[in-house]
Formats: C-alpha cells, structure tokens, sequence
C-alpha cells in the first residue's frame, strides 16, 4: 500500500460518520439503548442493553466470562507403542493453563497480551472452544451467564492469525459468498447484499471492493491490512456480538496495526465484545485498548482497565521506565529468561499471587457468580441460543441447495480465473495426441497391427490416467486448509464441497478426453466407425474421471504435495499391472485377484479390446515361420502354416476377454468412480 493510501485510509477513518458515530454505523443503525451499569465496583464501559441491526434481528450483548480454567496437554506423544508404555511409566501431564478467570463486559475491547508460551492462544482456543482436541480443559465459559460449550461458535466470528482466502476471488465476490452462506436463513438476498455493502462501507474496503485478494509472492492482489479486514468483515457480516481476534495486528506496520484495532475500536463502538491477542503492540495501539489481560506461564497477571494495569505493576515494585512502551515492559517483566528461570518465575508468581489477591480480581469472580447465579438452572445446549435470543437454529446458515449454488459458483470462478491450468492441459493433450498418432500412424489389421493397436489403446488408458490423476493429486493439500476453516466455521457441508468439485471437474474431464481420443483414434486407423469412435471416447472419459477421484482420495490421505506424490506408484502399478496388457488375466495369482477387481485398466482395457476388434472379420497372417507371440493356442493359417490371429474375437480370446462382459465392466468402473469419491468425502469428514 503506498503512502497515500495510507494516508487516505487513516484520514478516512476519522472523517468517515462510521468510525465517529457509533449510532451511524450500518451494522447496528437501528436504535440501541444505553444505560449505565452498576453494582460493581469494576470499571466498565456503558452497558448496551439491546441492539438492533439493519437486518432487523435482535442481538443482545455478550458478557463474556470464565472461571478456574485449568488445562493441561500430555508430554509424551501419541504413537502406536502409547499403549503398552503406559503401563510402565503413565503419561505426564504438563499444565498450560492455571486458574484463570476472567469477565469481559460488552463494548469492550480487550487485549491479551504476554510473553511467549504464555497461553494467550491456549486461552484463546479454550473460550472459542476450537483447536481443543489434544488438550483436557477443565473449568467453565459462561456467555451471558449460562455455561456454554461448542455453542458459542453460533454467536462469535473468529478472525484467526493466518487469513485464508480464494485469491482469484474479489474482495466483494469473497463477501457475498461469506454473506450467502453465513447469514440467517431468513434474511432475503437483497437483504444480504445489502449488509455486504454496509460492511465494506464499515471496514474501509470501498477502494479495494473489485481488486482480487491474491496471494503473496504469486499474484498481486489486496494489501496485508486489506486482508485482515477483509477478515473483520467476513467475521461481522453476521453481526455477531463477539468477537474473537488472533494476532490481530501480526505483519502489518505500525500504521497498519492503528488502522486494524481503530476499526475494532468501531466495532466495539456498536455494542460488540471483542477479545484480541496481540504481540508488541505500538504505544498508540495499546492505549486504543479499553481492557488489558496480561498472562504469565498460564496464569492471570493482570485483568482490568489498560490505564490502570501500570499502577498495578508499580504498586507491587515493578516500575516502567519513562517512555518505555508500556505493553513492552509488562511482556519482558513477565517472561522467562534463559539463565535466569527460577528468578524469573519467582517474579511471575508474585505478580500473579499479587493480581489473585487483589480487589479487581475479587470484584470480578463476584461480578461472575451474580451473572452465574442468576443462570444457575442453564446448562450447554441450544438453550444457550435460545436464551441469548440469537437466531441462529441450523448448524449451517444456508439451505443445502443454496449451499449447493453459491459453492458451485465460487469454484466454478475461481477455475475459470485460472485459465493457464486449462490451456497448458490442453495443448498438452493436443501434443500427446498427435505424437502417439504418429508414431502408430494409420496400422494395417496384420499380426503386427494386433499389437501395435492393443499397446496404442492401453497407452491411450495410461496417458488419461496419469494426465487426470497427477493434475488433482496437489489440489487437496493446497485446499484443505481453506476447506477445514470453512467447513468448521459451519459454512458449508462436507459434501457440498466434494459435490461441486466433482461438477466443475466435469467439462474438463469430457474434454481433454474428447479432445485426445479425437486426434489419436482417426490417426491411428482404428476401427473406422462412428459409433465405436464415441464408445472409445466414453471409456476414456470413464476412466480420466475414475481416475480424478482417485487422485482426490489420495490427495485427502496426504497432509503434503510430497507424500501424495510418493502414494501415487505404489497405488499405481499394481492397477496398471493387472489391466491384462502386462499379465494375461488368467495369469494373475488367486491372491492378487481381489487387486483385479479394484483395476479399472482391466475394464477399461477389456472396452476398448472388445469395441476394437469385436467387428472386425479378418486379420491377415504374414508371419513367416511361426506364430505371432509365440503362442501355440492360436489357430493355424492355411496357406503358410503359421498360428495367427484370423479375426478380431481370436484376439478377445487371447487377451482372455469377453464381449459379454461390457455392461459389467462399465458399471464396476462407474462404482469405483463413486467408490474413490465417497471414500474421498469420508476422509474428509
Ligand atoms: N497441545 C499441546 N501440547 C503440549 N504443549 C502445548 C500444547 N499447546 C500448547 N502447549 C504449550 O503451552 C504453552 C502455551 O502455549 P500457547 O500457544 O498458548 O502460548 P502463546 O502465549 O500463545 O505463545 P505465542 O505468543 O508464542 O503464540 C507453550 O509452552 C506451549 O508449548
């Protein structure tokens, strides 16, 4: 972003009515009553009691609080010999965090700040209760009040540290597809569309609305702190009353991380409660800040008030230097210096015990058993929802079919946007067409010709199978994050994702396959008839997409382009083995034939064997002197004596095909079309 940019956005976040004027702002600019809060001595900003948005929901604000949490992560990896160590020596337990309590009001923005391996992101996980899997977590989160548990990923946006977008995607395409799945069911598409407006208008992204995303080093697309508030805003399009923040400010200049925390600072404005981790803020970012939470080694070492978090630290002997950044000297204070351990836990326990032992610490567990007492009956459920008067019902925003829609649409732009991929497959296809045509260029039906043909068409099998499968094999690795974060935030079903690849795949792998067949079939003289050309067509299609699928379900069991890479041979070959071009079938070992059964060469090469030469009535025998390969089984030919193929069925039976079993094939390379996509989905899951 050049300085002008920076510049205009600086100046338009103050001259813009949005970032001014709470009551302004389009995503609340109904009407919201405020009143003062009392009966605690904690000092907190006005209380909102009920806040309307444009879209006409009603939200109520969220305190957000938790008590005792305690975690603890096991030290000793998991692995297969877990079991038996165990009983030798039990896994140990290290404790992440200790205790910790806390209370946010709403209209509060919070900064979590401290060292390094401090359990700021633990913490973090633990009260959006995701990431929680490999830890035990003991305590409880409270929303309003009631315990809460997965529940509160109904009511809160997460912006995580890492953004992760469509870069072909523009950042108002990337919106609208946010806002066509997240939003409540019940808010028409105008109405939609609408809030995708307000929240650019919101954020500051007017001037980037047409601009795509990108990616960092590939291609050129929105700034970095474009980018984190793109992610605000797909966060609050919903209008959630909290928000999550990880590393809100991470990568962005100093003058960037202003602009971020003054559009919290907006948001927060509008009766949000928004809790942010944050590394070295800037002096001017840390005062933009109404609340600090300071840990230490999984402990609470400071919760309240920014301005009064550096009386605290004097009042308990540690004094900040002048001018010394204040979030800079809580954070070295507090961290563990190599050298220098136990002093410097020492130190951190007397902080801690100082901050436990407070009235500020006391007042707020007081402040949380009032809320808690009033919920005493409430436990984790749709209750939650229900009581907090969110309309949020289903596990996804959106209907199936429109799930269905605007997924299909995103990945069918974000295909057409990268349009070099088609062209380099296709003129790859073309290439390789045209070389294979030249090579067999137009054969005789001669004993020479049987071969030439026969090693043609399981050429034709190999070239679509590794053309379909090594162009998918990278595309889940590279996907799957976007995909997890998205199907986790509850966006869309798994199989909503499967299903709309699978029809954006489908022009590409009629085509290549149309394309390819179109160049080799007349070239090489094979069996001149319409009807067989588009049989052998439809085999290849077959194949290229049983193919895709199995490149999909490879690329799902590997975490890395690598390892799907080193699957592939393995999986490969003995496929390719069994396809009856290598090994006569009779000749597979009874204990490979399960292998047989999952090779789609062999039906595939059994089609197009069978639509091959099924038709054709006489092969002319011109080998002087002896049969062709050698085989004795093959009838003699009158005039010279030597075996040959007389007709296209002698060559069916050699190969130990049948012509009957043509539907058979076609339905078991159709079943593991849908076998490898469904196992695919499976993984997945
Ligand atoms: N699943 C886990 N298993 C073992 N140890 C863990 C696990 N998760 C976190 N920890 C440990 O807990 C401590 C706190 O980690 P956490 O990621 O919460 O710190 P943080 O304050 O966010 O650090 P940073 O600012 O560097 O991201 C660290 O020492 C970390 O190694």
């Amino acid at each position: 972003m050049s300085n002008e940019e920076k510049v205009s956005l600086l100046s338009s976040s103050s001259s813009n009515p949005t970032y001014m004027n709470a009551r302004s702002s389009t995503g609340f600019n109904g009407t919201y009553d405020v009143e003062k809060s009392g009966g605690s001595s904690q000092e907190m900003p006005p209380r909102i009691r009920r806040l309307t948005s444009s879209t006409g929901e009603t939200i109520e604000p969220i305190t957000l609080s938790w008590r005792d949490i305690n975690v603890y992560a096991d030290t000793q990896s998991k692995g297969i010999c877990s079991k038996f160590r165990s009983k030798e020596k039990p896994s140990e337990k290290k404790q992440i965090l200790k205790n910790v309590n806390g209370l946010v009001r709403p209209g509060t923005l919070i900064a979590i700040i401290g060292a390094s391996g401090a359990g700021k992101s633990t913490l973090m996980n633990v009260l959006t209760s995701r990431n929680i899997g490999k830890i035990h977590v003991s305590g409880v989160v409270r929303v309003n009040g009631i315990v809460t548990g997965r529940n509160i990923k109904n009511i809160s946006g997460y912006v995580q540290q890492d953004d992760m977008f469509y870069e072909t995607l523009t950042v108002r395409e990337h919106l609208v597809f946010r806002a066509l799945l997240r939003m409540d069911r019940r808010i028409s598409k105008t109405g939609r569309m609408q809030r995708v407006e307000e929240v650019i208008e919101e954020l500051g992204l007017e001037k980037c609305v047409n601009t795509a995303i990108g990616y960092p080093g590939f291609k050129k697309g929105i700034s970095g702190g474009e980018k984190k508030r793109l992610s605000f805003a797909s966060e609050i399009l919903t209008n959630p009353p909290l928000l999550f923040c990880d590393e809100a400010t991470s990568g962005l200049d100093s003058f960037m991380a202003q602009s971020v925390v003054q559009t919290l600072k907006t948001l927060v404005m509008n009766g949000r409660t928004i809790l942010c981790t944050i590394h070295q803020p800037s002096s001017e970012v840390y005062a933009m800040f109404d609340q600090l939470l300071i840990m230490a080694e999984g402990r609470l070492a400071y919760m309240g008030p920014t301005k009064e978090a550096l009386p605290f630290f004097n009042s308990h002997g540690f004094l900040c230097p002048m001018n010394f950044n204040p979030a800079d000297y809580f954070i070295s204070t507090l961290a563990i210096v190599p050298g220098r351990i136990q002093e410097c836990k020492d130190r951190v326990e007397v902080i801690c015990d100082a901050f436990n032992k407070s009235d500020r610490s006391q007042i707020m567990k007081a402040d949380e058993d009032k809320l808690a007492f009033g919920h005493a009956n409430y436990t984790t459920g749709p209750l939650v929802i229900l009581t907090l008067n969110i309309v949020q019902w289903y596990r996804y925003g959106a209907s199936w079919c429109r799930q269905l829609g605007t997924v299909l649409w995103r990945t069918w732009i974000t295909g057409m946007r990268d349009p070099m991929v088609v062209r380099i497959r296709t003129i790859q296809t073309i290439i390789i067409g045209v070389m294979l045509g030249l090579v067999y260029l137009q054969q005789d039906y001669t004993q020479e010709g049987v071969m030439n043909i026969n090693g043609a068409l399981f050429l034709f099998l190999n070239f679509m199978t590794f053309n379909s499968l090594f162009a998918t094999i990278n595309v889940f690795p590279q996907e799957l994050p976007v995909f997890l974060r998205e199907h986790g935030s509850g966006i869309y079903r798994t199989d909503i994702y499967f299903i709309s690849k699978t029809l954006c795949d489908i022009p590409t792998y009629v085509l290549l396959p149309v394309i390819f067949t179109s160049i080799t079939y007349w070239m090489i003289g094979l069996y001149s008839n319409g009807v067989n050309f588009m049989i052998t067509a439809g085999i290849l299609v077959l194949v290229a997409n049983t193919a895709v699928s199995l490149g999909y379900m490879v690329s799902t069991l590997a975490s890395t382009v690598g390892m799907a890479m080193a699957l592939v041979p393995p999986i490969l070959l003995p496929l390719m083995l069994f396809g009856g071009f290598f090994l006569n079938n009779a000749s597979v070992p009874d204990y490979f034939i399960w292998l047989e059964y999952l090779s789609w060469y062999k039906y595939a090469n059994e089609l197009l064997i069978v639509n091959q030469w099924k038709d054709v009535d006489s092969i002319v025998c011109d080998t002087p002197g002896g049969a062709p390969m050698g085989n004795a089984s093959l009838p003699t030919n009158g005039t010279s004596g030597t075996r040959c193929f007389p007709n296209g069925n002698a060559v069916i039976q050699y190969m130990n095909f049948d012509s009957d079993n043509i539907y058979t094939d076609i339905g078991l390379i159709c079943a593991l079309f849908v076998g490898f996509r469904s196992l695919h989905s499976f993984s997945c899951w």
